[in-house]
């Protein structure tokens, strides 16, 4: 399943679960999963391993205390590290502390929880928080956090890495805050934003998902989703044999300023690489004649194009002068289909007219901003936008009427009626000048071949980072991976795609 839940609504499934079931079997599974997540990452048989168990003060801690009770019955040794008071702890988690005891897990001494880094730890466990963090973490818990992070071992975070914000990707606290680095994370009941997006990919490295085997019946219909092949596999669809170029539809990238010429060529090469039938390049200023190192493309003066039959991807190094700004509103009255990218979105944001028009089109639009793009157009800070990645794109989409993929470490794509999709595939090898572009072709490729937006922006965002991601696999990257490189490996996923489909 991939439906991603907001903090409140795992609240309200965990409540209402737990009214059917006896108290402590919700805890019991989590504990076990973790015990069973924590013995694949030992590097050792578990008679060799010795475990530090952080156990805050509340349930995420009585998770930590079952796993270590788990733990301990597998042969590892294992300390546990518990500030709170047994008799402070709520009841479920009071449970798991006196069966850790039974099981031989040792509680670390008080004089000791200064030092925890004097001795070489195997694995890690921090249950010190979970979806109950309400503030930053300070004092002796902060001093706790900076050794863990400091230590070489893995380690594995129960629910949400602690001082992580479950649904934001943020650290609570934010520039002054601080929270857990996690090599892995076992997350219960269902995935979190905050695990795939913004920040929190840094904290909760590899991110696996423990159902607790709660009933379908508790979960209710979700408006967001982890983007995954499932999610647009209905128009993976092979090609009929008796097809031509116009079954797949004309794609035209209007952009290209003096000094800017390159940025709508990555683009256009993408859309011809993801299949689009024929792909014009409109400049705003002085065509090239042709792209030498893909003449199929059609280079022309953008005033010379015909907008009303192709799909058109604007604003890739289109620059902001007037003539660009011309070229935007002729796009926008046209009855095409859109992507809006780059200097269209900053020309937007400048202009209110062109929003309200905007928002107006008959045939929606797909809009990619990055942070920045996405602040102007919301007259916020970027950093407002990426202390709520979720709300932003939501409140795009639908103050534009769009499909919106809010571009970052884990896009954001969102539509006008709220459903959201986070994307996890991808990495910092994408950070590099021109990948945006290739995103924009890619998206107006798929729609060109007759994809819905919401699902050619799934698809798009998907292909896009899984690309990046065989790439580094492969060793070209994270470090000088370049734009254009991304386009052949999109090709062949895409195609892998349709096979096995
Ligand atoms: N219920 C169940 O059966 C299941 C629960 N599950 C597990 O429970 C987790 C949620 O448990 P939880 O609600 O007890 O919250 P948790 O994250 O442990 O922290 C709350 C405690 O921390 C304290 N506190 C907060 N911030 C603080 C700070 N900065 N500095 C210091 N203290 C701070 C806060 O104190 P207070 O804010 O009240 O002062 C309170 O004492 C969830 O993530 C999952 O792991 C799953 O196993 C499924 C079954
Ligand atoms: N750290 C990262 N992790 C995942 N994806 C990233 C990361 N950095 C950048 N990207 C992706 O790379 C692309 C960059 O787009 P953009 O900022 O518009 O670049 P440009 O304008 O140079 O083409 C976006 O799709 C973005 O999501
Ligand atoms: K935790």
């Amino acid at each position: 399943m991939s439906a991603i839940y907001p903090v409140a609504e795992i609240r309200k499934i965990e409540q209402a679960a737990l009214r059917d079931l006896p108290p402590y079997t919700l805890m019991q599974r989590a504990g076990q999963a973790a015990a069973q997540a924590a013995l694949r990452l030992l590097p050792c048989p578990p008679h060799s391993a010795a475990i530090l168990v952080l156990a805050g003060p509340g349930n995420n801690g009585g998770d930590a205390l079952e796993a270590a009770a788990g733990l301990a019955k597998a042969g590892c040794e294992v300390l546990a590290l518990l500030k709170t008071p047994p008799s402070q702890l709520p009841p479920d988690a009071a449970q798991a502390l006196a069966r850790a005891q039974r099981q031989g897990v040792h509680l670390m001494p008080p004089e000791q929880f200064a030092d925890i880094d004097s001795a070489q730890w195997t694995l890690v466990i921090d249950g010190l928080f979970g979806i109950g963090l309400s503030r930053p973490l300070d004092g002796d818990w902060r001093s706790l956090v900076q050794a863990v992070n400091a230590m070489p071992c893995p380690v594995l975070a129960l629910d949400v890495p602690s001082g992580l914000d479950a649904d934001t990707g943020t650290v609570v606290g934010g520039a002054g805050g601080i929270a857990v680095t996690a090599s892995n994370t076992i997350t219960f009941i269902a995935d979190k934003a905050g695990l795939y997006t913004g920040d929190g990919p840094d904290y909760a490295g590899s991110v696996e998902l423990a159902t607790l085997a709660i009933a379908d019946q508790y979960l209710p219909a979700p408006n967001m989703w982890l983007n995954h092949p499932g999610l647009f596999s209905d128009y993976l669809r092979p090609r009929k044999r008796n097809s031509h170029k116009g079954s797949f539809g004309d794609v035209a990238v209007i952009g290209g300023a003096a000094g800017m010429a390159g940025a709508p060529i990555l683009a256009a090469r993408a859309a011809a690489r993801c299949g689009a039938g024929r792909v014009f390049v409109g400049y705003a200023e002085n065509p090239p004649a042709y792209d030498q190192a893909q003449p199929e493309l059609m280079c022309r003066h953008a005033a010379d194009l015909d907008f009303s039959s192709a799909v058109l991807v604007v604003g890739t190094g289109m620059g902001m002068a007037n003539s660009a700004l011309a070229l935007l509103t002729r796009a926008l009255d046209a009855l095409s289909w859109l992507v809006l990218d780059a200097d269209a979105l900053n020309l937007l944001a400048r202009q209110p007219q062109l929003q309200v028009q905007l928002a107006q089109r008959q045939h929606a639009v797909l809009m990619t901003p990055h942070p920045l793009e996405a602040a102007r157009l919301l007259g916020l800070s970027t950093s407002e936008i990426q202390a709520d990645r979720v709300t932003a794109a939501r409140r795009l989409a639908s103050r534009f009427n769009a499909v919106v993929v809010l571009k970052g470490a884990g896009s954001i794509i969102a539509r006008a009626d709220g459903a959201v999709v986070v994307n996890p595939t991808g990495n910092p090898a994408l950070a590099t000048a021109g990948s945006g572009d290739v995103l924009s072709g890619i998206c107006g490729a798929l729609l060109a071949q007759g994809w819905p937006q919401w699902e050619a922006a799934l698809a798009a965002v998907w292909l896009h980072g899984r690309a990046a991601d065989q790439l580094v696999a492969q060793g070209i990257g994270p470090i000088g991976l370049t734009a254009g490189e991304l386009i052949p490996e999109v090709r062949l996923l895409l195609n892998q795609l349709v096979q096995e489909r």
